[in-house]
């Protein structure tokens, strides 16, 4: 008689519905370990009936031999299609037995509530609280038709061992936990029974999806409230470009965007269309090619161009080339997921009657049927009425499908890669004159005899390829302030040499390089003498940093400037905050994306090591790194924090707990704290942010655990914005189910003094932690950067799951540190050696 062998199986395929496949089961019945070793449908005594053993399973579930690692416990998705697989054992009606085998049906059950731990009596036989219907449908007694119990396809070819499998639909908002299920076979009747048990995980759903349609929801919200004036000739770019930018303001996490280069075509765009009137049309077409995938800002163009203004008077034997098919086709595979109401007018006659504007619809660069004005006819504006109409996506064939998907994968990789060049196009107006153009000054001369500087490894950018001369490879004390002062001489001869007006300059490629905002002609320019200021605290950075990790002084020197390590690893910059003061002939000018301004930035590490350069990547070498720890509250996010520090040695910062430090502290913020922890509410993060990174500057370490943080949208923009200088090396995420963590906090309350362990604000905080944290914690999820804990059983038991995620940081984190060491002894580099 049969048995549930496999209790996650992947029956996705045909071959794996008809032959058991063993690398397609990830979960197994309760001590299934010694049936697995045996293999699928041999027999080893694992059928069992609950009625003759007075037992509803056959073995318990704190039995040592309940799991293994060859023959574990599922893990089961909310909403996942469960497929369960065991031996057909002869019991099934078929040409090669008889219609009429016993087999009175199969149910499937499970318990209520997940387990907070692996012990106890299960459900008797037929008191199991929650019950799944299967998909096979109902065996009829007398038919061979392998249903129910009997959907064994290869049953003939192996009438004992042959695989049959059966499927059930798990809830989508199961809450997190570990549960048991019970398979029951009745044979003759419903009281000669088989079961088997099984225990199975679930974890709360992260999914793009479910992220998607909350956070585009409320894009597609802030975008569809802005008015959109109506298409005139003169306003039409300039409304479009607005709500595009509205859009842009209100996502700057860019969720739900495409990170394929979307963003900086469409930027790049914008600022054409801005620049040249007669490309409008031609930048707006390829926008729209853009917007395609983002839903919510697809469909608000695809709706509001069906302005029947025109926006330029054509004669009207032209009028007809207006006559641009609606073919509204926000990209359909994010449509299946976008929360809006979908846009589906593709009725083709009443597309073909109305003249529309000439930007309705996806005018697509190479589909596009754009105007021909007769008057003055831009290049970009010369139309070809050969082209057909392009069909709407949900009326091609498949290979159409394809090829309309390769033809935009191919129009976005253009667009990149013309974006890249003219990045690689800009780089190149970096002059490198501070150290390459020869320089007849007598500093100069004399700063080349001078002992070479520090050699101070670049530890993060060993990865890429660098020019080195002869010289660098000599070490010397980092700290040395006589090779940094000649350092400095060397550069301030070198930037006046530079600022003299050259003829040896090249012509820049943009205007705004060609133009000096300050003429500069002395050595005694202002210019020089910033440079000079900015170097000066550049070795001062590097030396600062090298002893006091993450000091401000770090970031912010002086009023004058600002220390930045981007993100990029193999780049470190300082950024002169007014690029008024500066010569721009000499520098790499550009938009910095960090600072958010237009500046003038010494460009770290792209060509050969210049000393400053190399004194800047030891800076950024010393990055800090964090592990965000999230989870409802009372998760146990701090109990297990406290875990790992006296396991692994971490900093914990416990956002919660500086807040409310902070609010006994009598700080001017104290009342406003007050207010938000006893709502449940998340307070600004600029107060939470000043407190973190006080904290990690005091502790002078450098692996910190953030607990209760970042714990909304405004939490992480303040974050991406300020700690550009720290790695986030992933996320615990503390998964537990709502009346488990209840029961917690209800408990804690009755001890912890905290205003908010009270039954109100705990389900204020569930309502915050779902519609706010829950977000981030997706977000991070796309990353890959969530550790997923289940947090329910005890916290021995989650903190063995919490050093699974734990030790590969540790042991990363250790390497970087051995590595920053060796380095130093290697370099004579004393200052580092000593804080590492
Ligand atoms: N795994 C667990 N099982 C049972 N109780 C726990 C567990 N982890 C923590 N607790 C208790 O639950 C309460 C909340 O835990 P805590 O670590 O303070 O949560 P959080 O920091 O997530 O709010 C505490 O009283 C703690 O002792
Ligand atoms: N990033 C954060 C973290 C906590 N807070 C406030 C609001 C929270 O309800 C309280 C308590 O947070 P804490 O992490 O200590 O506690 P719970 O995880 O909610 O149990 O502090 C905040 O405003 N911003």
């Amino acid at each position: 008689h049969s048995w549930l062998e496999c209790t996650n199986y992947d029956a996705s395929s045909t071959s794996n519905q008809e032959y058991w496949s063993a690398a397609a089961c990830t979960g197994y019945a309760r001590c299934g370990s010694y049936q697995q070793s045996h293999g699928f449908g041999i027999d080893t005594g694992f059928d069992y009936r609950p009625l003759l053993h007075n037992k509803p399973c056959q073995c318990s579930k704190d039995s040592p031999n309940a799991y293994s690692a060859s023959a574990p416990m599922a893990t089961y998705v909310p909403g996942q299609k469960v497929c369960l697989a065991y031996p057909a054992k002869n019991h099934v009606a078929a040409p090669c037995t008889n219609q009429y085998i016993p087999d009175t049906g199969v149910r499937i059950f499970r318990t209520q509530h997940p387990a907070s731990n692996l012990t106890g009596d299960d459900p008797a036989l037929h008191s199991w609280p929650v019950e799944y219907k299967h998909l096979n449908g109902p065996h009829q007694n007398g038919v061979v038709d392998y249903k129910g119990f009997q959907h064994c396809p290869k049953f003939c070819e192996d009438k004992g061992r042959a695989l049959c499998s059966m499927c059930f639909n798990l809830e989508k908002d199961i809450a997190p936990g570990v549960y048991t299920f019970q398979w029951e076979w009745d044979f003759n009747s419903a009281n000669d029974v088989y079961t088997s048990c099984w225990e199975a995980r679930q974890f709360t759903m992260l999914t793009t999806h479910r992220r998607k349609s909350v956070i585009v929801q409320q894009m597609a919200d802030i975008i569809q409230s802005q008015a959109m004036p109506e298409a005139d000739n003169e306003h039409w770019w300039d409304a479009r470009v607005k709500i595009i930018q509205e859009w842009l303001r209100a996502n700057p996490l860019r969720i739900g965007v495409p990170e394929d280069g979307t963003i900086e075509t469409i930027m790049q765009q914008i600022s054409r269309g801005d620049k040249y009137v007669h490309v409008r049309v031609k930048a707006w077409n390829h926008i729209v090619t853009e917007l395609q995938g983002i839903p919510g800002v697809c469909e608000k163009f695809a709706t509001a161009e069906a302005s029947p203004e025109l926006p330029i008077e054509l004669p009207p034997e032209k009028q007809e080339l207006l006559q641009i098919p609606e073919d509204n086709n926000c990209d359909q595979s994010e449509q299946t997921i976008s929360p809006l109401p979908l846009n589906t007018n593709e009725d083709p006659q009443e597309s073909n009657v109305q003249p529309v504007s000439p930007f309705r619809g996806k005018l697509r660069p190479n589909k596009a049927k754009t105007l021909h004005h007769d008057s003055n006819p831009p290049p970009e504006l010369q139309l070809s009425n050969q082209e057909t109409k392009p069909k709407p996506i949900s009326q091609m064939s498949m290979m159409e499908r394809q090829q309309e998907w390769l033809r935009k994968k191919a129009e976005k990789a253009a667009a990149e890669k013309l974006r890249q060049q003219q990045e690689a196009e800009k780089e190149l107006t970096f002059q490198p004159s501070l150290i390459k153009k020869q320089i007849p000054t007598k500093p100069v001369i004399e700063a080349e005899k001078a002992p070479s500087p520090p050699r101070l490894t670049r530890l993060k950018s060993a990865g890429r390829q660098r020019k080195q001369s002869s010289n660098t490879t000599k070490t010397a004390p980092a700290t040395s302030k006589s090779s940094s002062r000649s350092l400095l001489d060397t550069v301030k001869a070198e930037l006046a040499a530079s600022t003299q007006p050259s003829t040896q300059l090249e012509p820049s490629s943009t205007p705004s390089i060609t133009t000096p905002i300050i003429p500069t002609t002395s050595t005694t320019d202002p210019t020089i003498a910033y440079v000079s200021k900015a170097l000066e605290a550049i070795n001062n950075t590097a030396i600062i940093s090298s002893t006091t990790p993450l000091t401000t002084a770090s970031r912010k020197i002086g009023d004058d400037f600002h220390y930045d390590t981007t993100s990029s690893d193999t780049k470190g910059r300082y950024q002169l905050q007014d690029p008024t003061l500066f010569d721009l002939t000499s520098m790499y000018r550009k938009k910095d994306k960090y600072a958010r301004c237009d500046g003038v930035a010494l460009q770290m590490g792209r060509r050969e090591d210049t000393h400053q350069e190399q004194l800047i990547a030891m800076a950024g070498a010393l990055r800090h790194k964090v592990l965000f720890v999230l989870g409802g509250p009372g998760a146990g996010k701090g109990t297990q924090c406290a875990k790992i520090v006296a396991e692994y040695g971490f900093v914990h910062l416990s956002a919660g707990d500086l807040l409310r430090a902070e609010r006994a502290s009598g700080s001017e913020n104290g009342d406003m704290i007050d207010r938000m922890i006893r709502e449940g509410a998340i307070v600004p993060v600029k107060v939470t942010l000043d407190l973190l990174r006080k904290a990690m500057v005091d502790s002078g370490r450098d692996l910190f655990l953030i607990d209760g943080f970042p714990r909304n949208y405004d939490n992480l923009q303040g974050w991406n914005d300020e700690m550009t200088d720290v790695d986030v090396a992933g996320v615990l995420f503390y998964d537990c189910p709502e009346d488990e963590m209840e029961k917690r906090l209800l408990e804690r309350g009755k001890t912890s003094g905290r205003t908010d362990d009270n039954i109100d604000a705990i389900r204020k905080r569930f309502t915050t932690y779902h519609e706010s944290t829950m977000p981030i914690i997706e977000h991070f999820a796309e990353q890959n950067k969530v550790f997923h804990i289940l947090a329910i059983s005890t916290p021995d038991e989650v903190f063995e799951e919490t050093k699974k995620a734990i030790e590969p940081i540790v042991q990363t984190h250790l390497v970087e540190t051995t590595q920053r060491l060796l380095n130093a002894v290697f370099n004579n580099d004393w200052a580092t050696y000593v804080v590492t």
